[in-house]
């Protein structure tokens, strides 16, 4: 079953076409992951996938989509437990065993702003748990998570696929999905943002 479509998308950022031609299907059971370096365009390619943004061109499809990003939407003055109570509440949803698989049971009543980078970065994760939705957009996931907690992260998502679900993820480093696709988005780097004369965009 196929949970996203992109279909022929010219995505941009701030009225500049960043990406085009993109056309990709992520079914149930896959997880992508979107490579590229610096500003090449995951976030924004995301953004639209997750329906934050129109695209230019092209189609997405999706019966809709959890997606999580840098700022992770916690409420900052309540509990761990609060915070994916809200989250449940939103969806509809039961908290079902969320803390225990992001291993934040021990953190459960602590007020989500005196959390850790880390700790912050594990209930943002959590959060997906509860939406209930099958497809995950994950943007730079692992950002903070020490070794021990890219591993859990994995973990989870392994778990999420093999139930039927799917994640399209953007990062840098290796998160031991051996299963994951790679899509690079270099190829597909909008032809009009290329600037004269060879000059490097990546490190503006
Ligand atoms: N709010 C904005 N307005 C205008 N341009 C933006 C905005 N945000 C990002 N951009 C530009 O759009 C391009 C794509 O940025 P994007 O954040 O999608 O890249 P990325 O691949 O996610 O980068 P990174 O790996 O650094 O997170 C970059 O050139 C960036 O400078």
């Amino acid at each position: 079953m196929t949970l996203l479509h992109a279909e022929n998308l010219v995505v941009a950022r701030g009225g500049v076409p960043v990406l085009e031609g993109l056309s990709f299907k992520v079914a149930a059971g896959e997880v992508l992951v979107l490579r590229g370096p610096n500003g090449v365009g995951k976030t924004s390619l995301l953004r639209v996938l997750a329906g934050l943004a129109p695209p230019v061109k092209g189609r997405v499809e999706s019966e809709g989509a959890a997606y999580a990003a840098h700022s992770d939407g916690l409420k900052a003055t309540l509990t761990v437990r609060e915070n994916l109570a809200f989250w449940a509440e939103l969806h509809e949803r039961p908290v079902g065993d969320a803390l225990e698989r992001m291993r934040l049971g021990a953190l459960a009543e602590r007020q989500a702003g005196s959390l850790s980078a880390g700790q912050k970065r594990r209930l943002g994760l959590a959060r997906l748990l509860v939406t209930g939705r099958a497809l995950w957009l994950l943007d730079e996931p692992t950002v903070s998570l020490d070794a021990d907690s890219v591993a859990l992260f994995a973990g989870v998502v392994r778990g999420h696929v093999a139930a039927g679900g799917a994640a399209v993820i953007a990062t840098h480093i290796g998160l031991g999905l051996e299963e994951a696709r790679v899509l690079e988005l270099g190829p597909f780097r909008a032809v009009e943002r290329a600037a004269p004369g060879g000059f490097d965009e990546a490190f503006l």
